[in-house]
Order: structure tokens, then C-alpha cells, then sequence
């Protein structure tokens, strides 16, 4: 449905995305996820419309929509510079869309009125539509922002870190519904995030993007499973990396076997309770290297001081570039 072709973008001297191709399919969720600065944003601006590319072309359901303004495209998105208006109530925020509609295709304040009303309900905040945006929590305001999103009836949506403010249980909670409300509505929606938990629990694909370049593309598992650059081993899930044999060998804290003999030696540091789990600070004591790496919580917890012997089960390597 969405089809980004070798888009490029400089910001002055500054080169803030070169040479991005991406696909992505109808009915599809999909997480940008890189670090600060990588250009997750600034690639969805693009294909909003609301930023214009030095090169390359953005292709809606084969038609190029590059040269369309954000009002042409039909998307519906939710960027945080795009607050609220604290001045319109919440259903005249949710119906802003609509009534800024040119005569031929606004819809008449009766039916106006009652699409904000359902969108309301939707996002489950009926009986809310005469509070002021200042009158409701964290989590109901981004309920409210989504909901003006999707008062147009985009096929589309675009979503920069939704849920950024939010404190952690709200977030998981929002999290799971718009995961739903995506499924529900039929809708394809892009959403930008820094959180690596965030897009692996949501995304059905995941982008990773590193200094304005994409790294990898793939489901969550194949990310998370297979990274195919150092970058998105370290970058999602939790890496140990460790210099071995002709490159950089990596591997997740929960790969790890201890052993009675063989391995490598670890000088424990610290220990603490990590979910089903101990958790395992320590140095390799041949290479003075920091490992952590989880012991089942059935056996004795480790106490610093403790030397263990230890085994990736599972361990990836990088030959240097
Ligand atoms: N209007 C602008 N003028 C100059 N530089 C910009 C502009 N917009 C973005 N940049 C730069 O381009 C780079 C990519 O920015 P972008 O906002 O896309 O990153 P991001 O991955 O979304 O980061 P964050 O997670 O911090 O929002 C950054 O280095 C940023 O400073």
C-alpha cells in the first residue's frame, strides 16, 4: 500500500536520511525504531506531507503522492507538536478535522456532532466531550489526540511516540488497545518509537534505523532472533558482546549456561532478582570484560564475590566491517 523509494534527506549540511526504500502492506502495523537522531521522525513526516524529500518518491497505493500537502493525503496522524487545543472542548477537538472541511464535503453539525460522539465512544471516553483537554489525565488526552486522528477515516495512520509521556502502566494498557482499535478499524498505521519493548510488543514488522539509514527490516522475531547488524543486536534486547575468534560475539543475558567445568570464569558482582530469574553482574576474568547473564532463580542466588563458570547456549558473530 505505501511504497517509499530512495528517499533522501538533508537538513542543511546535515544529511538526515539517505537513500530509504520501504514497502509496507495494507492492513499492516509498523514500528520505526532507532535511537535519537536517527530520522524516524523525519521519515514520517515525509510520508504524512508535512516535510518534502530532497530525492525519491512516496507512492500511496501506486499513485506518487510526493508532491501532495498533508491535507491532500488523507492520513491521520499524531505527533506530539500537534497537541491538543486547549481551548475547544474535547469533542470540538475529536471534530476539528471535519468542521475545518471545505463546504462540499463537511458533513452537517448534526452528523458532526454525532461522529465525535462515536469516536468518543470508541476511544472510551464517552459522557467527556464538554471537558477541556486540561480537565483529563496523560492517558485520556492521547485517547482524545487518536481519536481526532481517526475523525477523518484515514486508511492511514501515523503515530510519533504515542504513548512518550505516559507512565509505564498506562502505556501497556494504551498500547494493547491500539493494537486492537488498529485491528478493529482495518487500518494501515506507522508509529515511531525509541522503546524497542514498545515496537516489539505492537509491530507486526519492525524498522530499525540507525544515523538516517534502515538496518533491518523484519517481524519482531526475526529481529529480535536474527539481528543482522551489530547495531540491532545491541540496539534490541539486551547483548552481551564479548571479543572472540575472528570478531564480536554476541549474546542475550538469558542464553547463558552455567557449568561445572569448561566455560568461561566470571568474578560476580552483583545479583539481583530479574522476573523467573537471578540476574548475573560480573567480569570475565580472563578478558576483564562486564558479562550479565540470568541463573534460574530455583537454584541458590549467586552472591558477589562468587566465581561461576559460564557458557552461551546461543551466541552470534560479527566479522569486523
Ligand atoms: N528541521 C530541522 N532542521 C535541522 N535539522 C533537523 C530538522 N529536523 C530534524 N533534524 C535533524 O535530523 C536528524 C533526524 O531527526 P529526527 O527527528 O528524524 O530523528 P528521530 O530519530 O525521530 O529522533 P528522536 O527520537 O529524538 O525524535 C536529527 O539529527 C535532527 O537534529
Amino acid at each position: 500500500m505505501i511504497k517509499v523509494q530512495n528517499i533522501t534527506k538533508r537538513f542543511g549540511d546535515f544529511p538526515a536520511l539517505h537513500g530509504i526504500d520501504l514497502e509496507i502492506q495494507d492492513g499492516e502495523f509498523v514500528a520505526l525504531l532507532g535511537p535519537s537522531g536517527s530520522g524516524k521522525t523525519t521519515l514520517l513526516r515525509i510520508i504524512a506531507g508535512l516535510e518534502f524529500q530532497d530525492t525519491g518518491e512516496v507512492f500511496f497505493n501506486g499513485n506518487d503522492v510526493s508532491r501532495l500537502k498533508v491535507a491532500d493525503r488523507q492520513v491521520g496522524f499524531v505527533f506530539q507538536q500537534y497537541a491538543l487545543f486547549r481551548h475547544m472542548t474535547v469533542a470540538e477537538n475529536v471534530a476539528f478535522g471535519l468542521t475545518v472541511k471545505k463546504r462540499r464535503e463537511r458533513p452537517s453539525k448534526a452528523a458532526i456532532r454525532e461522529r465525535a460522539d462515536e469516536l468518543l465512544r470508541l476511544v472510551q471516553l464517552d459522557g467527556l466531550g464538554k471537558r477541556y483537554p486540561g480537565q483529563l489525565s496523560g492517558g485520556q488526552r492521547q485517547r482524545v489526540a487518536l481519536a481526532r486522528a481517526l475523525a477523518i477515516e484515514p486508511k492511514l495512520l501515523l503515530l510519533d511516540e504515542p504513548f512518550g509521556a505516559l507512565d509505564a502502566k498506562v502505556r501497556k494498557d494504551l498500547r494493547r488497545w491500539l493494537r486492537d482499535l488498529h485491528k478493529q478499524m482495518g487500518l494501515t498505521s506507522i508509529f515511531v518509537t525509541h522503546d524497542q519493548e514498545e515496537a516489539l510488543e505492537l509491530a507486526d514488522r519492525v524498522v530499525v534505523m540507525d544515523h538516517g539509514k534502515i538496518e533491518q527490516v523484519g517481524t519482531p522475531e526475526e529481529i529480535y532472533m536474527n539481528p543482522q547488524t551489530p547495531f540491532v543486536s545491541h540496539f534490541v534486547g539486551e547483548t552481551n558482546r564479548v571479543a572472540g575468534e575472528g570478531g564480536e560475539v554476541h549474546f542475550r543475558p538469558h542464553d547463558v549456561d552455567v557449568v561445572e567445568e569448561g566455560g568461561e570464569l566470571v568474578l560476580v558482582d552483583n545479583v539481583f532478582r530479574k522476573g523467573g530469574a537471578w540476574r548475573v553482574e560480573g567480569m570475565l576474568v580472563e578478558t576483564d570484560l562486564l558479562v550479565e547473564f540470568d541463573v534460574d532463580a530455583a537454584l541458590p542466588q549467586p552472591a558477589a564475590g562468587d566465581r561461576l563458570r559460564i557458557v552461551p547456549r546461543r551466541s552470534r558473530l560479527f566479522n569486523p566491517a
